[in-house]
């Protein structure tokens, strides 16, 4: 919807605050105030095209966000009229999408023949390539969503997103059906929360308006007053109508709520010179009153791009000997080197490798290379249209010539696993290779081939802050491909052999230890959420100074009730852990439920894993806040849980600040009071803002220049209230004489002072530095 200047100017008139100001300038002009109407006149016709224009501003924004995808040819399929050209505002659900090539999507679709791959930066943030792939044609009547479980996003084209590659299958070409159009796609349900976000209680606001209701309460009282004086002096009952109406006007000054948005627009200035885009400025007065911030581990508070470690293979269900990439060798040929040579979501796209950091890292350890199936590799038997990796120059000797990815079951956050399945060149069957979680891939491997010591092993480098991921195996008896291309993602991923561990270095981004300390210093609490594993976290946590030297962290781990065992808490220090599960631990069950006395001190941190805080949210709900004062580190989450994670904090009233870069920050980044995602695109609308810088050096930009704008507004509300107040005493007091104030005097308080006041509140405001205050958000 496109709404015009005119629409705009009509809101504003109307606005409750400019129909006050009418009534009382009408007041004034009927005393003679001509003077000075006449330049508040002139203020307000001001005051009223900046904020038109303003509004436009930012509903043109707003607009061109949206529209830039609602205006391109699409190709549909017309049932007995074959390939049909048309616009895309003309889309319904239903229609049949043909994707040639490069596009922008201007509907949500589900994919239904051939894979794509799509970049969906304007909705996430992340601005890594996305492989889908195609619903599985399944005989079952299940619905497709529910058949698919989380798994249904990587089927299905958002509305906003770009198609950077197709691959067409064999049967024809890449085909799509429109699910949603317009406001109902998952882009338009992100403006829509834009447009009209969650009403956020901002204590702030609501004490102004208490306040306003105060002073207005005063002003009545002096309308009293003003008849009571001007009836005993038998003054005409018009006239002291007149003067009665006048002093109710004088307590409430009309510029008061234009008074609390003034910081705001100096603040949202400044922070565009810092690359800090902001998509809803309503927040930024926010951020000054955040004393909690939740930061995303990996690609937040560390590198993205991670370095190759070591690799830990595993032979006869036992771990061998660490290959170490420091030693400049290559990797030496065996499953887990094939596995991470055909383990990824990896194209080629112009001819250059793109995907996920991690993908790419591990690809380029085996110094293995990819190129597009072509002639050549089909004279091998392999399929064509598939990617196709082959050992390059630098890579160790291999007895396989190349490997072909015929089908994916890509990564997602929720899952914590990706598999692919393959051939291999000259071979006529198939082989699955997983990796993902540890913890998550040893539930799909036979436990025979995991070996025994695998937590210990897994706790020897979590401990150093290394980040793992694990690899397994296995064979499929299939001979033919289209059996290959129906089989289910839960076939698929069973009965695996475990191959061993790739070990990554986790190291911090340099910026990361001195904000956090900045913020320690302020008073604000500073929280991790990550989807990596618990003692990973905690390690960088401890290597970041969240949990400064000296502290205990208490491992907080909780069990789902089973048959007759109620559900349980247990409690450890992390420090205990080595003295085996069973010493230090203390049981607390159902109706029991408290925290150690130990855990009370501020020194201590509470850290656990995201299926531990779906248990205590559940079972232990009474325990949750307890916890959550404490509570540092949440690992192993999923972005369900990191949003409701968010949400149980705003319940203990801290005001929430979230700072992440990935898609599975999206749904926490949207629930915080002030989520920022570090993201290359200025125009997303995943979070209210984007930070280009893609460190965490933001936040404190943020919460100072949201603590200037507060300060500033707080100041010029004060003063405003402070002078409606005095002008009210000195009237009342010139009525007691049948007096008033010269029209000169109130031209120089009024526009003078008072606008001087305003103007000149952008210098007030600036601070270097966030400091331990607490901000005085009540009267
Ligand atoms: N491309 C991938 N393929 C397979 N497994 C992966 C991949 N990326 C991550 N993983 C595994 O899944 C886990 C969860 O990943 P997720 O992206 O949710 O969080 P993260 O990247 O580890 O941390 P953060 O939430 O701090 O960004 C990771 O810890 C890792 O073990």
């Amino acid at each position: 919807m496109q709404v015009t200047h005119m629409l705009f100017l009509y809101l504003q008139v109307l606005n409750p605050f400019y129909v006050f100001q009418a009534f009382t300038l009408t007041l004034w002009l009927s005393q003679g105030y001509i003077e000075y109407s006449v330049a508040i006149i002139i203020l307000s016709i001001i005051s009223i095209v900046l904020s038109v224009y303003d509004l436009r501003q930012q509903s043109v924004k707003l607009h061109n966000l949206v529209e830039d995808h609602n205006k391109v040819q699409v190709t549909v399929m017309v049932k007995d009229k074959g390939l049909q050209k048309l616009e895309s505002h003309l889309l319904v659900p239903g229609d049949t999408l043909i994707l040639p090539g490069k596009t922008s999507l201007p509907c949500d679709a589900i994919l239904i023949d051939g894979s794509c791959v799509v970049t969906e930066g304007m909705l996430t943030g992340e601005s890594i390539p996305v492989t889908k792939t195609p619903l599985p044609h399944t005989e079952n009547t299940v619905a497709w969503k529910s058949h698919s479980l989380e798994d249904y996003r990587k089927h299905v084209l958002f509305c906003g997103t770009e198609v950077i590659q197709v691959k067409p299958s064999g049967q024809g070409p890449v085909r799509a059906v429109v699910l949603q159009t317009g406001y109902n796609t998952a882009k338009g349900d992100l403006v829509r929360s834009i447009l009209y976000p969650r009403p956020l209680n901002f204590k702030l606001y609501n004490d102004a308006f208490k306040f306003i209701v105060f002073l207005a309460f005063l002003g009545i009282v002096g309308f009293f007053y003003a008849l009571g004086v001007y009836m005993y002096h038998g003054v005409s009952p018009r006239d002291t109508a007149t003067m009665a109406l006048l002093l109710l006007t004088v307590t409430v000054p009309p510029v008061l709520p234009a008074a609390l948005t003034t910081g705001i627009v100096y603040a949202q200035k400044r922070l565009k010179k810092k690359k800090i885009f902001c998509i809803s400025p309503q927040r930024i007065n926010m951020c000054g009153q955040i004393n909690l911030v939740c930061f995303d581990k990996t690609g937040t508070l560390t590198e993205d791009g991670l370095d190759l470690w070591g690799t830990v293979p595993t032979a006869d269900n036992c771990f061998q000997e660490v290959n170490s990439f420091a030693s400049g060798k290559a990797l030496p040929w065996g499953p887990l080197c094939a596995a991470m040579a055909s383990c990824h979501s990896l194209i080629l796209l112009n001819g250059t490798i793109q995907g996920d950091p991690l993908d790419l890292k591990m690809f380029e350890g085996t110094a293995w290379i990819m190129e597009d199936c072509d002639a050549d590799y089909c004279t091998f038997g392999m399929p064509g249209s598939h990617i196709i990796i082959k050992p390059g120059p630098k890579a160790s000797w291999s007895p396989v010539e190349a490997i072909a990815i015929l089908r994916q079951f890509p990564f997602s956050s929720s899952l914590q696993r990706m598999s692919v399945v393959a051939q291999v060149a000259g071979e006529d069957h198939f082989h699955v290779y997983m990796k993902g979680a540890p913890e998550m891939l040893a539930k799909f491997c036979k436990s025979e081939t995991v070996p025994k010591n695998f937590p210990q092993e897994l706790r020897k480098y979590t401990i150093q802050g290394f980040r793992v991921i694990a690899f397994a195996h296995k064979g499929l008896k299939m001979k033919k491909l289209s059996e290959v291309e129906n089989l289910a993602r839960e076939k698929v991923e069973s009965d695996l052999t475990f191959l061993g561990l790739l070990i990554m270095e986790n190291r911090l981004k340099k910026e990361s230890k001195p904000v956090l300390k900045e913020l320690h210093e302020a008073c604000i609490r500073t929280v991790m959420i990550t989807g990596d594993n618990l003692q990973t976290a905690i390690t960088v946590a401890k290597n970041s100074e969240m949990i400064p030297g000296g502290s205990q962290v208490i491992l907080v781990e909780a069990n789902e009730p089973e048959d007759f065992v109620p559900a349980s808490v247990t409690w450890q220090l992390v420090e205990n852990q080595e003295n085996g599960p069973e010493k230090n631990e203390t049981c607390v069950n159902i109706g029991n439920s408290s925290v150690p006395d130990g855990a009370r001190g501020s020194c201590y941190h509470f850290a656990m894993s995201g299926k531990s805080y779906q248990v205590i949210f559940q079972h232990f709900n009474s325990l949750l806040p307890k916890i959550l004062l404490n509570g540092t580190i949440f690992a192993r989450m999923s972005p369900g849980q990191k949003s409701s994670l968010i949400e149980e904090f705003q319940k203990l009233n801290y005001y929430v600040g979230m700072c992440g870069d990935g898609a599975n920050d999206c749904g926490a980044l949207k629930m915080a009071h002030a989520g920022i995602s570090l993201s290359e695109q200025e125009a997303s609308v995943a979070s209210p803002f984007t930070s280009k810088i893609a460190n965490i050096a933001c936040v404190p930009h943020l919460i100072r220049e949201g603590r200037a704008a507060l300060v500033s507004s707080f100041g010029v509300f004060k003063y405003l209230t402070m002078y409606g107040i005095i002008q009210l005493i000195g009237t009342s007091l010139l009525y007691w004489q049948l007096q008033l104030f010269g029209n000169y005097q109130y031209l120089m308080q009024d526009v003078a002072i008072t606008l001087m006041v305003c103007l000149t509140s952008k210098y007030f405001s600036k601070v270097n530095s966030i400091i331990c205050i607490y901000l005085p958000m009540t009267f």
